[in-house]
C-alpha cells in the first residue's frame, strides 16, 4: 500500500484551518458571554451569524471526527470536548505526558466557565479532572471508560489566571484501574482533587455486546 502524500497534506491543511475556525468561535464565545453592546447591534449580528452556521452546515458530517493518528503517528481526538483543538467547545487542553508517565496540563478558564460568581463551575472542573485521569490511565498503558469519579472541591478555582492540572495511575486490577489528580494554582495550592476509577469494557476484550448510544447511531440531535 502506498500513502497518498498529497492527499494528507491536504487533509492536513485542512485541519489546521478547521484548528484555526474553532480558535475564532471560541473568541465569539467569549464575546457573547461579555458583550455590553445595544439590542440592536445583538439582532443583528445575531442575523450575520445565522447565515455562518448555514454556510458551515452546507456539508455536514453524521458525527464529530473520532480518535485517528496523526501524521507524527501518536494518537489524536481534535474533536474531544476538552482537548479537542478542532472544538470550540475545549479549552482545548493541551496534555503532557511526563517521562514517569504521569500527565500534566496548563490551564487557563475564561469567564464562559464561570459558575458561582468569579468562580468557575464545578462541572467544568469535573470534566478536566474527567479526562486527566483518563489520560493517566491511558498513559500507564491501561485505558477505560470512567465507572466513577470522586472530587473534593477544597477552594474555588478562578478564571483568568494561570493553573496546573496533574494526574497520575495509582493501581489496577483486572479491567479496572484507578487514578488521581488535582487542579492547583501554580504554588502548588490544590483547589480541586480528583480520584476516579476507570474500566476497560467488556466488549474491548469482545466479551461483551457493543452498547448502543441512546437514540442509536449518532446520537439525538
Ligand atoms: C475513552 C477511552 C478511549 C480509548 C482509546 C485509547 C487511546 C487513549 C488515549 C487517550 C485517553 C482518553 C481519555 C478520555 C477520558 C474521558 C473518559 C470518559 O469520559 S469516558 C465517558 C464516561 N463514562 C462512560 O460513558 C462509561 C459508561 N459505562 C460503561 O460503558 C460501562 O458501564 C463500563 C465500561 C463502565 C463497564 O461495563 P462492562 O460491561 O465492561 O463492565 P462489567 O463487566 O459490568 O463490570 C466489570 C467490573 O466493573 C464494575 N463496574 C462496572 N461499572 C462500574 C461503575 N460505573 N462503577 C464502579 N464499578 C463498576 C463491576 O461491578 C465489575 O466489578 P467486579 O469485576 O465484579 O468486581
Amino acid at each position: 500500500m502506498t500513502l497518498d502524500l498529497a492527499s494528507t497534506e491536504d487533509a492536513e491543511s485542512r485541519l489546521a484551518a478547521l484548528t484555526v475556525l474553532s480558535r475564532q468561535v471560541r473568541d465569539l464565545i467569549d464575546a457573547v458571554v461579555l458583550t455590553d453592546v445595544p439590542e440592536g447591534e445583538l439582532t443583528a449580528v445575531t442575523a450575520e451569524l445565522a447565515a455562518l452556521t448555514e454556510r458551515l452546515g452546507a456539508v455536514r458530517r453524521d458525527s464529530p471526527r473520532s480518535f485517528e493518528f496523526g501524521p507524527d503517528g501518536l494518537p489524536r481526538n481534535l474533536s474531544n470536548a476538552v482537548t479537542g483543538a478542532a472544538n470550540p467547545h475545549a479549552l482545548p487542553l493541551v496534555v503532557q505526558v511526563t517521562p514517569e508517565r504521569t500527565v500534566r496540563a496548563e490551564l487557563g478558564f475564561r469567564p464562559v466557565h464561570e459558575g458561582p460568581p468569579a468562580t468557575v463551575h464545578g462541572g467544568v472542573s469535573a470534566m478536566i479532572l474527567d479526562q486527566l485521569l483518563g489520560q493517566a490511565v491511558a498513559a500507564a498503558g491501561f485505558p477505560g471508560m470512567t465507572g466513577t469519579l470522586s472530587l473534593r472541591y477544597r477552594r474555588p478555582v478562578p478564571y483568568g489566571e494561570p493553573l496546573v492540572a496533574t494526574a497520575e495511575h495509582t493501581r489496577s486490577q483486572g479491567r479496572k484501574s484507578w487514578a488521581e489528580g488535582r487542579i492547583a494554582l501554580p504554588d502548588g495550592t490544590v483547589l480541586v482533587e480528583a480520584e476516579g476509577l476507570f474500566i476497560a469494557p467488556s466488549w474491548w476484550s469482545g466479551k461483551g455486546p457493543v452498547p448502543e448510544p441512546e437514540g442509536g447511531a449518532g446520537g439525538a440531535r
